[in-house]
């Protein structure tokens, strides 16, 4: 029995769903979660959301070395970066989400503030999200340019290419990465109407009683 053993049965049962869902295709998207003893699982460069195997998952143990499992995601500087820097992060997840790559693809976007505030469960499980401009994917200034914002933001999206969320643990990232969807998906559907958004004093409601970072 591997260690660890129902966080890997956690990671695939959750990339499966979002896979199985259309949140991420082919063999796009990453994921990684911190393991009991400080190591992390991630995975493999080139597998599938859709059929990740758990014991196939790449371990780091403590210090980065990889001890076990397939090579990882060539993203590991990107995700390396959130664990560096957040010290709530225990799983990171990357997607190729349709919805919110078509958002990042327009004119005018604010690099600070990728989403309208449309939701209160976009904000709550998110705070604002930054947009980041266009990297190769595996460049490992994607990492450099997370570390570098200047507050410690949960959330980015990768323009031309796709989300990025930490959470506290693979089911809190994996449902805040379904919010950022959800909502570039409603941003879409309303975009060019005439949209009313929550309120500043709205927001501030929800910042407040669900205890927020939201610096402005
Ligand atoms: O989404 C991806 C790159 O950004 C997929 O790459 P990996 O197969 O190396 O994880
Ligand atoms: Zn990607």
């Amino acid at each position: 029995m591997s260690t660890d053993a129902n966080l890997r049965e956690q990671m695939c049962v959750l990339a499966k769903s979002l896979f199985d869902r259309g949140l991420t295709g082919g063999s796009t998207g990453n994921i990684s979660a911190r393991t009991s003893n400080g190591g992390l699982l991630v995975s493999p460069t080139g597998s599938s959301f859709g059929r990740l195997d758990p014991a196939r998952l790449s371990l780091f143990d403590p210090t980065g070395q990889h001890i076990g499992g397939d090579m990882p995601t060539k993203e590991m500087p990107l995700h390396s970066a959130f664990y560096e820097t957040r010290s709530t992060a225990g799983a990171v997840v990357h997607l190729h989400s349709a919805h919110s790559v078509a958002l990042s693809l327009l004119e005018d976007q604010d690099p600070d503030d990728f989403l309208p505030p449309l939701t209160p469960y976009a904000i709550m499980k998110l705070g604002k999200v930054a947009l980041l401009p266009f990297f190769l994917p595996g460049d490992a200034a994607m990492g450099d340019a997370v570390r570098g914002l200047a507050s410690k933001r949960s959330a980015v999206m990768l323009a031309h290419h796709g989300p990025v969320v930490a959470g506290k643990d693979v089911e809190a990232a994996c449902n805040a990465i379904e919010e950022l969807e959800d909502t570039a998906r409603l941003a879409l559907l309303t975009y060019g109407m005439a949209r009313r958004q929550l309120s500043d004093a709205q927001i501030k409601d929800v910042v407040t009683k669900f205890d927020v970072e939201w610096e402005s």
